[in-house]
């Protein structure tokens, strides 16, 4: 059994390339995100809404648990947050975890996320001329979780095909 975990910041393409990657090696994939809105039948922006970012916080790592514990093997995208709350970044270490960072530069990020903000709350609401200093800052205090990945894969200026091969080549 082994889980390939795909983390960084939102937009970084961790979704993108984990759906490429998963009809390359054949293993499934599966969204920590889309397993917490299955789980509570609400969408992201909801449980932020209703619940606070605490409690998405509590369930995030419940889920992100679960999907360790499962006894098939997979690729795990995590939520953009998830290697820096409850410690979930002393589990990117484990025992069968190949964990990858998908490094992307502010201005990638910018550019992959500027028509997509609505459905990330904590971005939703930003100019897009506040937009670069608010992921700038964001991703500065991140990164220090985001490095405690085994491995580091750049994707800038690098296509959907070229950064799913270089996980395949880092896997072999
Ligand atoms: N070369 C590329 N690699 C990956 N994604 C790309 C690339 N070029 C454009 N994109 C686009 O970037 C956007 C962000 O990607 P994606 O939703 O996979 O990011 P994410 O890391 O899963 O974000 P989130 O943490 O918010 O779920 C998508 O619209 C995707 O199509
Ligand atoms: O970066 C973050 O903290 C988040 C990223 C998304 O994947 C979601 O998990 C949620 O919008 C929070
Ligand atoms: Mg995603």
């Amino acid at each position: 059994m082994k889980k390939i975990i795909l983390l960084g910041y939102m937009g970084c393409g961790k979704s993108t390339i984990a759906n490429k990657l998963s009809k390359i090696i054949q293993f499934p994939f599966v969204d920590l995100d889309e397993k917490i809105v299955e789980k509570m039948n609400l969408s992201i922006n909801a449980i932020f809404e209703k619940h606070g970012e605490i409690y998405f916080r509590k369930v995030e790592h419940e889920v992100f648990i679960e999907l360790l514990n499962a006894p098939e093997s997979c690729i795990i995208g995590l939520g953009g947050g998830t290697p820096c709350y409850a410690n979930n970044h002393e589990l990117l270490k484990g025992d069968n975890v190949v964990s990858i960072y998908l490094k992307a530069s502010i201005e990638t990020l910018l550019n992959r996320l500027a028509f997509n903000v609505s459905k990330r709350p904590l971005i939703a609401d930003k100019s897009p001329e506040d937009m670069k200093e608010f992921i700038a800052k964001h991703l500065f205090d991140r990164s220090f979780y985001y490095n405690q990945a085994q491995y580091k894969v750049v994707v800038d200026g690098k296509t959907i095909d070229q950064t799913a091969q270089d996980i395949v080549a880092l896997l072999a």
